[in-house]
């Protein structure tokens, strides 16, 4: 029996910054953004948009355009790393809503968590929901992923913000992809990237603007808990190559093969944090994977970051991109990162090209490599199912990012600040949050969102 994505819808924030005018405020050479890192847009979220929205959109479409019965959902499993709660997960709040807008009880017992692994989150809840309908096949399950990847100002993750979601139905039977059983993994726990409770003085917040007003009344030391993270760029790079590297060749025995892994793949689709990163990574286990290009044996150690940087300048490897990675680096150049959704969105993207070239890959097999900081990398295949034309046509990925509005350079800082107090773009037929509670003791910091036709 097979298992694996049988439908799938996203939301992403629909106001964009250029990134070219990011780059020339921080006085960053555009070229670099945009040749080096692949980066043409950075999605953000508009005044009345945060995590629960992404995600409640989502999965509205997913119900909607795929005429759902809410019934029929025995676990909505959400990956996220922007929970706004320490307690109450976000797939909590997407009952509630989906309870709103579906009817009361549709959801009563469906079974809801957070899965939180940084950015592979996503991918921890969806291999549990096919576990789980491998054992249940007549059961469906939905995993959310979504996020605000957010990052302070002026610091060298800035220009790879985004924001959005991505929803799929797993079954049985699946019109998308069906998974295959294989799946490695490689852990080490390291701080290459994490969100600490942090002890802030009062003024801090002040001044960094980036607080909520109830802060207000609070003492002058508090321990908080901001949405931009701590990290180290560079040691992520090489902790994102050392777990995928690691969980491939992992694949690779599992699979007890000897044939070059990526041979085998039509497509290749990573966590991209940014546009180009998988195309940056991946030319190590290019270059290792086959014989012929390099191994060990050939160099002295010195040599071999050169001799790797060597095999990804080639021509070769280029045609290798062109053909296996570029088509899941075409929305997230026009989104950003997206956290745990980042992924599904290269999926998303490479399904979306195809569709809109009427290519046909059904049949065809694509390999994903999925990294979360902390750090955990997981590698599994999955084959294209025959009707995964029919199961994409309402979701007309391209077409919708093109309708994102753009706004200037002062507007996204004060977006980033917390300081507008208008939506930029007035919502329409989605979610919003409507207002935070302030006053009832028993309710302080509760979100409450609605529904705007
Ligand atoms: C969150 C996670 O997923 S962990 C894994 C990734 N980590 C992150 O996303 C953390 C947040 N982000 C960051 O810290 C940073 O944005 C990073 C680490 C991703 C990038 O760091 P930077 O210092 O900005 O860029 P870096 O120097 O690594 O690369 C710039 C690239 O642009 C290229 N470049 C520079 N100038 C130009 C130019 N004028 N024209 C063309 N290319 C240029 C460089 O050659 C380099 O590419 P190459 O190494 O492939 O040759």
């Amino acid at each position: 029996m097979k298992t694996g994505i049988d439908a799938i819808s996203f939301d992403v924030a629909n106001i964009h910054l250029p990134i070219k005018t990011l780059a020339i405020a921080r006085n960053i050479e555009p070229e670099k953004l945009e040749k080096g890192l692949g980066l043409l847009k950075m999605t953000f979220p508009d005044v009345h948009q945060d995590a629960v929205v992404f995600g409640a959109n989502a999965l509205t479409k997913l119900i909607i355009d795929n005429k759902i019965n809410l019934i029929e959902i025995s676990r909505i499993y959400v990956g996220t790393e922007s929970g706004i709660d320490s307690s109450k997960p976000i797939a909590s709040y997407l009952i509630n809503l989906m309870e709103q807008k579906f009817g009361e009880d549709a959801l009563a017992e469906c079974d809801v968590v957070d899965f939180t692994f940084a950015c592979i989150g996503g991918v921890d809840a969806l291999q549990n929901c096919l576990d789980f309908v491998k054992l249940n096949p007549a059961k469906k399950a939905i995993v959310v992923t979504t996020d605000f990847a957010k990052y302070d100002l002026n610091s060298g993750g800035e220009y790879t913000q985004g924001a959005g979601a991505v929803a799929m139905l797993i079954t049985s039977d699946p019109k998308i992809i069906a998974f295959d059983d294989n799946w490695a993994t490689s852990t080490k726990g390291v701080f290459d990237f994490f969100k600490p409770y942090r002890t802030i003085s009062k003024e801090a917040i002040t001044q960094n603007a980036n607080n909520d007003s109830w802060f207000d009344n609070l003492e002058a030391e508090i321990e908080i808990h901001k949405d931009q993270p701590v990290f180290d760029g560079q040691y992520s790079n090489q902790c994102y190559m050392d777990r995928t590297r690691n969980a491939y060749f992992s694949f690779k025995k599992l699979k007890n093969t000897a044939e070059t892994l990526y041979n085998t793949w039509n497509s290749i689709i990573m966590h991209l944090p940014y546009s180009f990163q998988g195309r940056r990574m991946l030319s190590e286990i290019y270059a290792l994977d086959s014989s012929e290009k390099i191994i060990a044996d050939d160099f002295a150690p010195a040599d071999y970051q050169n001799k790797i940087k060597e095999v990804g300048k080639s021509d070769e490897y280029r045609k290798f991109v062109t053909e296996k990675l570029q088509p899941a680096e075409l929305a997230s150049s026009l989104i950003g990162n997206l956290y745990t959704g980042s992924i599904f969105m290269g999926l998303l993207s490479t399904l979306a090209h195809f569709y809109d070239t009427k290519k046909e890959i059904s049949g065809t097999k694509f390999g994903f490599l999925a990294y979360g900081s902390g750090s955990k990398s997981k590698v599994f295949e999955g084959t294209i199912q025959p009707e995964w034309q029919s199961a994409l046509a309402k979701t007309k990925l391209f077409e919708n990012l093109e309708e994102s509005t753009e706004i200037e350079f002062e507007t996204y800082e004060s977006l980033h600040k917390k300081e507008l107090k208008q939506s930029v773009r007035a919502p329409k037929n989605e979610w919003v949050l409507d207002r935070i509670e302030k006053e009832i003791p028993t309710l302080v910091g509760a979100r409450y969102y609605k529904w705007v036709d």
